[in-house]
């Protein structure tokens, strides 16, 4: 985190965790434990499954708390015969100001392609939601050497096409795949090289709007890691997963900056 206009981003991705009263209770204990000096310094964002982000909304609207919220998927059609799916527009409706396109555990679960991630953050650009694109690599490539190449291609694939003013609601989140739950993060050099080749591959692509898009890290970030993480000059903030689903975890990680010299 250098000393630009870039807001620090701390989300909270809780994957498939938590129904709808542990969501309103997460949420709750959040906000008491957070200040509003604190919130402001860092903006905070939680990432619920589907079906509690209702619930969220009408906690966080009606409480008027700092905090923000959106979803984890989107789908890549604006509506219609997609069973399951659920259009941008109906989370734009509910508030939510985010959603992860192209997490890793949906390109590999989930078959998503490039392509697909495309759409996707169309999708919610269309309806002014501000996409967090995942891209990372896993194990063999970073074994191989070719991962800044790797993540490179997946976030030009993704944002081919765009104009600078839609790139610039863009928030890209690292995640190397073999440090997502697993304990082992990329050394904060590590992040940074990457993040720092990411943000070149916007410069050379969309100009200087790259010094304002917003680059996270996500892969086993803690309370013990973050401040040396978000001590890194292209490092905005990041994606968190295990730590974001127990309120003190995620109050410290949001704390960082009283971490750093
Ligand atoms: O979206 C979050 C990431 O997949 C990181 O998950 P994690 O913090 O549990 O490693």
């Amino acid at each position: 985190m250098s000393e630009t206009s870039r807001r620090p981003l701390i989300a909270g991705n809780w994957k498939m965790n938590l129904n709808h009263l542990e969501a309103i209770a997460l949420v709750q204990k959040l906000a008491f434990s957070l200040t509003p000096e604190q919130l402001e310094k860092v903006e905070t964002v939680v990432l619920p499954p589907f079906v509690d982000i209702r619930s969220v909304q009408t906690l966080i609207d009606g409480d008027r708390y700092l905090i923000g919220f959106g979803a984890q998927d989107v789908s890549r059609h604006a509506s219609g015969a997609y069973t399951g799916e659920i259009a941008a527009s109906m989370l734009a409706k509910l508030g939510c100001t985010y959603v992860t396109v192209g997490h890793s555990e949906r390109r590999q679960y989930h078959n998503e392609t490039d392509e697909v991630v495309a759409a996707k953050v169309r999708a919610a650009l269309a309806e002014g939601i501000s996409p967090i694109l995942c891209v990372g690599e896993p194990l063999e490539v970073r074994e191989a050497g070719t991962h800044v190449a790797h993540t490179t291609e997946q976030l030009l694939a993704a944002v081919d096409g765009l104009s600078a003013e839609e790139v610039a609601k863009v928030v890209v989140a690292y995640e190397p795949v073999w440090a997502i739950g697993t304990g082992r993060t990329a050394t904060p050099e590590n992040a940074q090289e990457v993040i720092a080749a990411l943000r070149a591959a916007l410069r050379k692509s969309f100009g200087d709007v790259a010094e304002s898009v917003r680059l996270l890290y996500g892969g086993s970030v803690k309370g013990s890691n973050v401040a040396e993480i978000m001590s890194q000059d292209d490092i905005d903030g990041a994606l968190v997963g295990g730590a974001s689903l127990n309120a003190d975890d995620f109050t410290t990680i949001v704390r960082f900056p009283e971490h750093i010299g």
